[in-house]
């Protein structure tokens, strides 16, 4: 019997991101036929950088899928199956300032972590929502596989503005490291690995990594991070990744130390060593600058190839774990394939000594009818402290959102590790509503 073919919108379709999941959908057509690959996204400008390039790599794949690039969110999500979501809300400009305005004052300033994350999760909450509604309205049995960041505060907003729509949240931050650790516990894969994790979005620990067979690899695992972080052996002979991100994996090797019992999360660096972070980031020249200088010039400038030569020969897209994550997803859904995953869901007793309604980053069995999250039992005071203290600081947010609170956000930003004190966090929330004018509710 033939497959059933899917219809799918990606929704940011002017992100970098794009053209890689464009191309990995395409590479994936046994696992996963297609009928239709829609971009949409709410600047035109953007996406058409992209647009005719995604349709090249369709259309040589196979002719017969129809492709649009739209701005009309009728258009866009009228017939889909799926929505692959990765929206930035005042996109990387906006990120600048982000990062830029707490390293200004001394604190952390990254994407996701600490306050440029809150910020960023305060300009998210609408665009994320405004998409739901969109992909219900037009095709009410769609799912949407939702990327968009900061995505711990996004999903907190999904739980509770959407509880009944069929989101799920996602990060690709353990596929990357998994597939570190399969590489130095000498697998060839990450899925040839039998792993536990628990945590929230980009604050996170392994408890378990087994081989196929059963043996224990977690303790061979931590004494190479012990001293490498999750730095491969092959990238210590042949460094291919940005010194930024070797930094951030290296780093590794300082989080662990604290409960050598587990594996940590990378991004637990920018809670437990913010000083560290704050001393070696450049206020004037951060994150944000080199994605500009580097993945967004590199991706736009390949489409421009490809569009002005009519083919994908001869140019460059790089793949990664990250679109292969969201087609693996989007295949378990389609297919039941019952594929075990790490998604952001609702806590709900999973994690036995956890909030019910945290929502929590656990491994989940997906199918047809969506995710069933597994028991994670117990964990330890001191990662129950820190993610209690972390949950409570993205609920904050939520509620500052919801209720226009400028005291709720205050709290927030207080309640936020990276942040030294309540006056710093009143210096920062004054900065943050400044520069987010034109994307956060007025706060009273
Ligand atoms: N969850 C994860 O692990 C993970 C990993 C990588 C990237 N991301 C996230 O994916 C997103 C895309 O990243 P990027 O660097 O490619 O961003 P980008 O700025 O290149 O692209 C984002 C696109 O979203 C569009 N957009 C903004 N608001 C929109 C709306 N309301 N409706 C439709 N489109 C809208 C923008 O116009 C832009 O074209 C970001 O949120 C990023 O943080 C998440
Ligand atoms: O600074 P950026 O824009 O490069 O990345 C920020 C995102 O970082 C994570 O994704 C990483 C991933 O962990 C890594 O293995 C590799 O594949 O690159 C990805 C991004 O380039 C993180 O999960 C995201 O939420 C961040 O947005
Ligand atoms: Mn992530």
């Amino acid at each position: 019997m033939e497959k059933r073919k899917s219809s799918v919108v990606i929704a940011g379709g002017g992100s970098t991101y794009t053209p890689e999941i464009v191309a990995t959908l395409v590479n994936n057509l046994d696992r996963l036929p297609l009928r239709k690959v829609v971009l949409y996204d709410n600047d035109e400008e953007r996406q058409n950088k992209l647009a005719k390039a995604c349709e090249i790599i369709v259309k040589e794949k196979d002719p017969a899928i129809e492709f649009l690039a739209t701005v009309d969110p009728k258009e866009a999500y009228t017939d889909i199956d799926f929505c692959l979501a990765h929206i930035r809300v005042g996109q990387l400009p906006m990120r600048e300032l982000d990062e830029k305005i707490a390293l200004r004052r001394g604190v952390v300033g990254q994407e996701t972590c600490g306050p440029g994350g809150m910020a960023y999760g305060m300009r998210s909450i609408d665009g994320v929502l405004e998409n739901i509604d969109y992909m219900e309205k037009y095709s009410p049995n769609a799912w949407m596989l939702n990327y968009s960041n900061p995505a711990a505060i996004v999903a907190e907003a999904t739980r509770r503005f959407r509880p009944n729509s069929k989101v799920i949240n996602i990060c690709d931050m353990p596929i990357g490291i998994e597939q570190a650790i399969a590489d130095i516990a000498g697998l060839n894969d990450r899925k040839d690995m039998d792993i536990r994790y628990y945590g929230l979005n980009h604050f996170g620990w392994w408890t378990k990594i087994e081989d196929k067979d059963g043996t224990d690899l977690l303790p061979k695992v931590v004494e190479w991070v012990k001293k490498n972080g999750y730095i491969t052996k092959d990238e210590i002979e042949d460094p291919q990744s940005e010194a930024s991100w070797s930094d951030t994996y290296m780093k590794a090797k300082d989080v662990v130390a604290l409960d050598p019992t587990t594996l940590p999360n990378t991004y637990l660096k920018y809670y437990l060593y913010s000083d560290y972070v704050v001393e070696h980031d450049n206020p004037e020249y951060t994150r944000a600058n080199e994605v500009m200088d580097t993945r967004e010039k590199d991706v736009f400038s390949a489409c421009k190839q490809i569009a002005e030569r009519g083919t994908t020969k001869g140019s460059y897209l790089e793949i990664t774990n990250h679109a292969t994550f969201i087609v693996d997803l989007t295949v378990a859904l389609a297919f039941n394939t019952k594929e075990r995953m790490l998604l952001i869901v609702e806590n709900n007793g999973a994690i036995e000594n956890f909030s019910a309604d945290a929502m929590v980053e656990i491994p989940c069995i997906v199918g047809k009818d969506g995710y069933e999250p597994l028991a994670m039992g117990k964990i330890p005071t001191f990662q129950k402290g820190l993610m209690e203290q972390q949950v409570a600081c993205e609920k904050l947010v939520v509620d500052a959102w919801e209720e226009n609170s400028y005291l709720k956000m205050w709290q927030a930003l207080t309640m936020n590790k990276c942040v030294p004190s309540a006056k710093v966090a009143k210096d920062l929330l004054d900065d943050y509503i400044e520069a987010n004018k034109e994307y956060w509710p007025e706060l009273k």
